[in-house]
């Protein structure tokens, strides 16, 4: 014993970092000391432990006062319904001051799961989003598809507000075009597919999505991929003007069958929404024939297969490079390969789109 006496004196004596020990400590005196020592280690660690958790504990609670915020500000706040320009400039101006982001998702009202999409990722997204909700005459190359054009304002409403969005902007025609609209957007590699099929019609949607822009001065603007080349149009008219807005596409929804969602689904009846449902399906079976055939077979093997269905008529049915939207002839031509098809479906009939990724070695 007296050894260890020894031993745990020379040792407070000598380590420098030691706290200062009378030289005559006895026995009991340097147990003492040490398990003191023993103690002090283990008592800032239990500090530094302390410290770890009051820190962690910290940002949880930042992060719960932001949920709070987001649960009793954000989805109490309640959607309002704009209809004039002016109204919803002026709705616009405090985000605007206050540099917040601003989300736009542009749509033709009858809203369903697809447009849905794409405001919960604009809710998500930005501080305010707008909805707006107006069947643009100018983009209509047929005045039948106008008129009968599904519309449905209270339920696009209540659908709005289930999913946060804070401005729904439905304006009048006269609103949107107090006169003509005279404005051309002429991007020549984009006349292709939709382009001579429906002339005037991207002019029409450049001139509308032009002035949503102009008003709403989005951050960032939500359009969805089932009308693919619409997307391509809309970027050439963003790159033309140097505007300053993200485009962010959003994958296309699906109802279980396969059939993309569209507003006018709600125009086929129940035998004609299952006849529509082989676009898709034949698109699917399509991709694995490709893997080993050429274009023009997996081009014609998708357009013979759904003219041979009683009530299907194929338009066109294109397999393009989806950056240029040209068409290819070989696999290799593109990195990205998009095949974009339209067909008549029904009595009416009712005009479908669609498309589907063939390759795509740019990711
Ligand atoms: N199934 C879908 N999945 C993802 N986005 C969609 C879907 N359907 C429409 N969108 C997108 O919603 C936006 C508004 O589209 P729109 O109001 O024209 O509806 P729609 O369903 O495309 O109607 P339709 O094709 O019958 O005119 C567009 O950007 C469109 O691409
Ligand atoms: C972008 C759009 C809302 C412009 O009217 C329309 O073309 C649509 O819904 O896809
Ligand atoms: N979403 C497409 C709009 C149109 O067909 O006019």
């Amino acid at each position: 014993m007296p050894k260890l006496v020894h031993t745990i004196g020379k040792l407070q004596n000598t380590k420098p970092n030691l706290p200062p020990t009378k030289p005559d400590c006895n026995k009991k005196q340097s147990v003492f000391l040490c398990l003191r020592m023993i103690a002090n280690g283990a008592a800032s660690k239990f500090e530094l432990r302390l410290l770890r958790i009051w820190k962690k504990a910290h940002i949880l609670r930042r992060l719960l006062v932001k949920l709070s915020y987001f649960c009793t500000v954000k989805k109490t706040t309640k959607m309002i319904t704009l209809t004039t320009i002016d109204d919803l400039t002026a709705a616009l101006a405090p985000y605007r001051q206050a540099n917040k982001s601003i989300g736009l998702v542009p749509t033709m009202g009858a809203l369903h799961a697809g447009h849905a999409s794409l405001v919960e990722r604009a809710v998500g997204e930005n501080d305010v989003t707008v909805v707006s909700d107006f069947v643009n005459p100018t983009q209509f190359n047929d005045p039948k598809d106008f008129s009968s054009y599904p519309r449905d304002l209270d339920a696009d409403r209540a659908l709005l507000e289930t999913l946060h969005a804070d401005i729904l902007f439905a304006p009048t025609v006269e609103a949107i075009y107090p006169e003509p609209d005279t404005r051309t957007f002429d991007y020549p590699e984009m006349n292709v597919m939709e382009g001579p099929r429906r002339p005037g019609h991207f002019n029409g949607v450049c001139r509308i999505v032009s002035k949503l822009f102009q008003i709403v001065q989005p951050t960032r603007a939500y359009f969805g991929e089932k009308d693919f080349q619409q997307i391509a149009v809309v970027r050439a008219m963003v790159n033309d003007l140097q505007l300053p807005v993200t485009l962010c596409p959003c994958p296309i929804v699906r109802e279980a069958s396969g059939l993309a969602l569209s507003s006018r689904n709600s125009l086929l009846t129940d035998d004609e929404r299952r006849l529509a449902s082989e676009i898709y399906k034949t698109l699917k079976v399509s991709l694995e024939f490709s893997q080993t055939q050429s274009v023009a077979d997996t081009q014609a093997f998708v357009t013979e297969a759904l003219n041979a269905f009683d009530g299907l008529e194929v338009e066109y049915f294109e397999i393009v490079d989806a950056q240029t939207l040209q068409p290819i002839k070989d696999w290799s031509e593109a990195e990205n390969v998009q095949g974009c098809i339209t067909v008549y479906c029904g009595q009416r009939p009712v005009r479908l789109i669609d498309n589907i990724n063939y390759r795509n070695h740019a990711r």
